[in-house]
């Protein structure tokens, strides 16, 4: 039998799925955040590194490895509010259709700031939406770090030394794990990796993961400048934007889990994660 991955290929995944080497019979596709959580809870993928908004929604079908996470804590750089007024003033907010998770990170954080302005659909770059009648916009991904370093850009060397700037252009960018942080205190946790609790990962996918993680960590820099070439931004920019990541899951990317859970899903089921390795139960 053949064991499915579906894979969210975007730039921060990179240090994990670069140097990967699915073991035999196991098959793998690839697409945007929206689309693998679907082919997940489908059942056209059997594992997928899923929005962990969607991990909590279905967590009563669902459990997730222990020990995979894409977290940060603090500024993220790839999940922005474009907006070209103040937040409290916002009135029309365009999102992307590619991420169920980061709109619900701004409901959670519009509903705490108390501001309700009109959220839509709308797909296009920051800038034109910006010029089109939306004040705010809500980006992800490759894309979204693109267009931040459009506004901020360009950086020097000594810029990429310590957090990165979010204003330019007439543009402020609101990173949206920064406001979790601020919020909270916590990490942000984008990403776990789940699968249906009765069709877990064969333990050798599981350890090819593991292996190829640490290969990609490693090798962070060479990584970097791999996708910063694809990208079309300077490689230190990029290895500043990977080294930010949290990949293991752990108890502090847990309780921003949990936290962000019991504010986004209120009442959703108990969160379920697979043993972690090499912890040998007592008795
Ligand atoms: C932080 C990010 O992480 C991704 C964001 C996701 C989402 O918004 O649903 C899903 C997977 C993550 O890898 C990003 O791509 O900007």
């Amino acid at each position: 039998m053949t064991y499915r991955a579906g894979w969210i290929h975007y730039t921060n995944v990179a240090p994990i799925l670069d140097s990967l080497v699915l073991p035999p019979g196991v098959t793998a596709i690839t697409g945007v955040p929206t689309q693998m959580n679907a082919a997940l809870l489908s059942g056209e993928v059997d594992i997928a590194n899923i929005s962990a908004v969607e991990f909590i929604r279905n967590a009563d079908v669902l459990e997730a490895l222990p020990d995979f996470s894409v977290a940060v804590l603090g500024p993220v750089y790839s999940v922005n509010l474009f907006h070209t007024r103040p937040l409290p003033e916002l009135r029309r907010i365009a999102l992307t259709a590619q991420s169920a998770m980061s709109v619900a990170l701004l409901e959670v954080l519009l509903r705490e700031k108390g501001l309700s302005p009109v959220l839509e659909r709308a797909e296009g770059d920051a800038e034109s939406l910006l010029g089109s009648g939306y004040d705010g916009v809500l980006r992800i991904g490759d894309s979204a770090l693109r267009e931040w370093y459009q506004v901020v850009g360009p950086l020097g060397e000594r810029a990429t030394m310590t957090s990165l700037p979010s204003t330019g252009r007439g543009i402020t960018v609101t990173d949206l794990a920064c406001e979790w942080f601020d919020l909270t205190g916590h990490p942000f946790t984008f990403a776990v990796w789940a699968y249906r609790q009765d069709n877990p990962p064969p333990e050798n996918l599981v350890q090819a993961m593991r292996e190829a993680r640490r290969d990609g960590i490693g090798h962070l820099a060479q990584v970097a400048a791999r996708h910063a070439q694809r990208l079309g931004l300077p490689a230190r920019v990029v290895q500043h934007y990977l080294w930010n990541f949290r990949y293991h899951l752990e108890a502090p990317d847990r309780l921003g889990l949990r936290e962000f859970a019991d504010k986004a899903v209120p009442g959703h089921a108990p969160l379920k994660f697979g043993q972690r390795p090499g912890v040998k139960v007592a008795g």
